[in-house]
């Protein structure tokens, strides 16, 4: 079998599958031992830009949990580090820009990425395709809204006070800044893409801080400009964001195949927001995993059965693995999932 007919890729195309795909955001990282053993000493941002490092993390929760795909070991802020801007990701925190991007010069700090800055790239997926056989690797970036809040603020951020003032407050270096950070997530996908990946996520996580007005004027044909781009590298695209639930239909026209569903809206709800043309993905609350066996089941049973009606079903949490999640509970739903949905 070839990745291109895996149940995961199979039913980002809404096509029949011998029994629900399931993957989860942040499987690979800190709920791990193995992870935080081969972490020990190594910065975020050095870790990936390691091949052998990168394949052996991307590999582990593959391993360990027999989920139905790779999520390839990175971050939305690699490519934004390679062209050369000063970033970094402080443990606990998250991504820090020591100058944030805020002026018409601060762009010159952000030039366009070009493959051969990210050989390295290239290099850990070609290797993991060849590890991973018939499992699928998710190819991922950020998309331009999530990354230019991390630039504009300087850091996370509550409230996206700066990055939305910038929005509203000048349209033209908003417009420059995203189509830059387009052009950057388009040339990191591509390079996933034609190493080998089978599939794509765009992570908007922070989309869901913007009304649909705003989102659909100022975000939107920034996120369609990447996904047009990998739909005729002919790869099935998931488009993510938390809070969307006033977003869905917005975030699938954008060129979404999948569209993820975070933890707040129950899935027949987004089935009716997105209509019959995406599949979706999720979206078990990822604080359910610290739940009583007997409840996770019961929730997880609930979320295949309400998949069912959608054009396709990737099982998934509606976040990330928080850090201290017992592996063990994940390897059971793993084999809960399989078990309930074969066909
Ligand atoms: C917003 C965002 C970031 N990075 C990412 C997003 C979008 C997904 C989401 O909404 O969570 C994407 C991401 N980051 C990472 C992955 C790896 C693949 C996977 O999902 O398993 C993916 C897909 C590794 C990582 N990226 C990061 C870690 C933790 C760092 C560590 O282990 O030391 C991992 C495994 C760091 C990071 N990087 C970022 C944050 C907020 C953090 C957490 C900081 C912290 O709590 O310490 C930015």
């Amino acid at each position: 079998m070839n990745p291109a007919e895996s149940p995961l890729v199979r039913a980002a195309r809404g096509l029949p599958v011998p029994h629900a795909p399931v993957w989860f955001m942040r499987q690979a990282g800190r709920s791990l031992p193995e992870y935080r053993a081969v972490r020990e000493g190594i910065a975020m941002l050095d870790s990936c830009r390691r091949p052998d490092l990168v394949a052996e993390i991307t590999m582990q929760p593959v391993r360990r949990h027999g989920v139905d795909a790779a999520i390839f070991f990175s971050d939305i802020v690699v490519p934004v580090a390679a062209v050369g801007l000063e970033i970094d990701i402080v443990p606990g925190v998250g991504p820090v820009v020591a100058e944030p991007v805020r002026t018409h010069a601060d762009l010159d700090r952000l030039p366009e990425l070009t493959p051969d800055a990210i050989p390295d790239i290239s290099e850990s997926v070609r290797l993991l395709v060849a590890e991973l056989g018939e499992t699928p690797l998710i190819g991922f970036a950020g998309a331009p809204f999530t990354l230019a809040s991390y630039l504009v603020e300087g850091g996370p951020s509550r409230n996206h006070v700066k990055t939305k003032a910038l929005m509203h407050g000048d349209p033209d270096l908003w417009n420059a800044l995203c189509a830059r950070l387009a052009q950057i997530s388009t040339a990191f996908l591509a390079v996933q893409v034609e190493a080998g990946a089978s599939v794509v996520q765009l992570f908007d996580s922070w989309a869901g801080a913007l009304s649909r007005a705003d989102y659909e004027r100022y975000v939107q044909p920034h996120s369609a400009h990447v996904l047009a781009a990998m739909g005729e590298l002919g790869v099935p695209r998931i488009h993510f964001g938390v809070g969307t639930g006033e977003l869905l239909a917005s975030m699938g026209a954008a060129g979404a195949d999948v569209v993820g569903v975070d933890y707040r809206v129950a899935l027949p709800d987004a089935i009716e927001r997105l209509g019959d043309r995406y599949a979706v993905q999720g979206n078990i609350d990822p604080a359910l995993l610290f739940a009583p066996w007997d409840a996770l089941q019961r929730e997880t049973r609930r979320i295949l059965d309400e998949g069912r009606s959608a054009k396709g079903h990737i099982v998934n949490l509606g976040h990330g693995v928080l850090p201290e999640t017992d592996p063990d509970v994940l390897t059971r739903l793993v084999g809960l999932v399989h078990d309930v949905s074969a066909r």
